[in-house]
């Protein structure tokens, strides 16, 4: 911890500097430089809070080496000090972020007084920038409930990624278990935060509009193009981080180009000549194994490893059941706020409700399931009754085997409150498994995918048994 604040005087002429730096080290400590470089040198080692910085160096301009000063991080107050014929420079200072100035020959009693106020105002900001990591942390830990091993695991190697303001992070999951909530934590944590944070879902555009959405085009790039042009994603990320949810679905035109643009910072909007340079962080998430995609030919290897960098598998919310009553209390205070409703808690029969059932939408459907019972129910307590629309897991079993009577998809067999694509892929996995006697080369062979495409699906459904119980 710093005792005395620091300050650094950049000014080549000897005599005014020395006399400075004695009248200023009875109370602060102390430091010199003669030339820009110098200072610049100095002001990265030393994080000083304050610099006084001459405007005629003989290296370069004060006017020059403000905006480098102050790109620093933290970036330090700054006060030019001018001679007087120097004096209309001082506006132009004032506009690159110089905090106040001084003309010499300088009055000591008024540059005291500058001192302390620009002292003040940094230790001032010091104190601002304090708090707002504060918040972040506090927010990350409001925002992200669950302390099942898995859950904290995957937190554990989120939070040190974040350190990095460029390693490519891929979050893996089904969906709806929090990856984009991942990459947003990833990016406040990262000190990248203070830029955008900008989102991109593969899944839902044409390649086309991937394309000019991400690269952006210039005016008449295309027809159908504004007249004035777009600014692309990646622009728009500038400094930040992009996030590319369902990466799995860039089209290979896409892959390619983003790979020049992660090796290189620069590319072409659609139609331009110039090029744009952009300094980006790339977060990705994608809801089925990227690898397995690379092995099958539809995703660039290469981009895989820039991208990659870090994997973080989430689990699914069966996977880590103790987790379930924390999340559904958190959504519970969460809804109560928004609808200005009293639940105070879970009665023991719904509690036992929430923690059998499979949750195959994950988070997403936990949150969903409270969200609907508060926001429709006046209670204090969540009763069984007010669950009555959860399949509970015999009625799925029943209409599984009803199905199974009848055929995968007999329409009357459905859960009157609809399926999702992934659980009836879910359900045809395990029909086909058990008609196949609990075979799983036989399985793939019905299903036509490789045996290890097969054993990755079986376990995200987790649909995996102990080896002994199966052939
Ligand atoms: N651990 C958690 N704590 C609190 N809220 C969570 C948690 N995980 C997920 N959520 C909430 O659940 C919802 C779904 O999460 P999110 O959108 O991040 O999932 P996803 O994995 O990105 O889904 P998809 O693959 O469908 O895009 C969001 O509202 C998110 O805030």
């Amino acid at each position: 911890m710093r005792t005395a604040p620091t300050i650094l005087i950049i000014d080549d002429e000897t005599g005014f500097r020395g006399a400075i730096a004695r009248f200023l080290s009875r109370s602060y400590t102390v430091h010199e430089a003669k030339t820009a470089a110098e200072g610049l040198r100095l002001a990265q080692e030393l994080e000083p809070d304050l610099v006084l910085l001459d405007i005629g160096l003989p290296d370069c301009s004060g006017l020059d080496l403000l905006p480098e000063l102050k790109e620093a991080k933290p970036s330090p107050t700054v006060i030019m000090v001018t001679a007087y014929e120097q004096v209309r420079d001082v506006v132009q200072a004032m506009k690159k972020g110089a905090f106040d100035y001084l003309v010499k020959p300088v009055d000591l009693e008024e540059f005291e007084v500058t001192v302390k106020q620009a002292l003040e105002y940094a230790s001032l900001r010091h104190e601002v920038e304090r708090l707002r990591e504060e918040m972040q942390r506090l927010h990350q830990r409001r925002t992200l409930v669950g302390s099942s091993p898995a859950f904290l695991e995957a937190q554990q190697l989120a939070i040190r990624s974040a350190q990095s303001p460029d390693a490519g992070v891929l979050l893996q999951g089904e969906s709806g278990v929090g990856k984009e909530l991942f990459a947003r934590l990833i990016h406040a944590a990262s000190p990248r935060a203070s830029y955008p944070f900008v989102a991109l879902n593969c899944a839902v555009f044409t390649p086309e509009i991937i394309e000019s959405e991400l690269f952006g085009y210039e005016k008449g790039a295309f027809t159908g193009a504004r007249a004035e042009g777009k600014k692309g994603l990646l622009e728009a990320a500038d400094g930040g981080t992009l996030f590319l949810d369902e990466v799995i679905d860039l089209p290979p035109e896409v892959q390619a180009k983003l790979l020049r643009v992660l090796e290189e910072h620069e590319f072409y909007p659609l139609g331009a000549t110039r090029k744009k340079t952009v300094d980006i962080r790339v977060v990705a998430a994608c809801n089925r194994d990227l690898w397995q995609a690379c092995e099958e030919g539809l995703f660039r290897k290469d981009l895989f490893f820039r991208l990659a960098t870090v994997q973080i598998v989430l689990p699914a919310l069966r996977q880590r059941r103790e987790d379930i009553l924390p999340l559904a209390r958190f959504f519970l205070e969460q809804f109560n706020d928004k609808y200005r409703k009293k639940f105070r808690d879970i009665s023991e029969e719904a509690q036992h409700i929430l923690l059998s059932h499979e949750w195959p939408g994950n988070v997403r459907e936990l949150k969903n399931t409270i969200e609907r019972i508060v926001l429709l129910e006046d209670d204090d307590l969540i009763f069984k009754r007010h669950l009555h629309f959860l399949p509970s897991t015999a009625g799925r079993r029943a209409a599984m085997a009803a199905s199974n009577q009848a055929g995968f998809l007999a329409w009357e067999h459905m859960p009157e409150e609809g399926m999702s694509l992934e659980e009836l892929e879910r359900n045809i996995i395990q029909e086909v498994f058990e008609r196949c006697g609990r075979n799983k080369s036989k399985t793939a062979r019905f299903l036509r995918i490789p045996r290890h495409v097969l054993i990755y699906r079986m376990k995200k459904f987790g649909l995996e048994r102990p080896p002994d119980s199966e052939a």
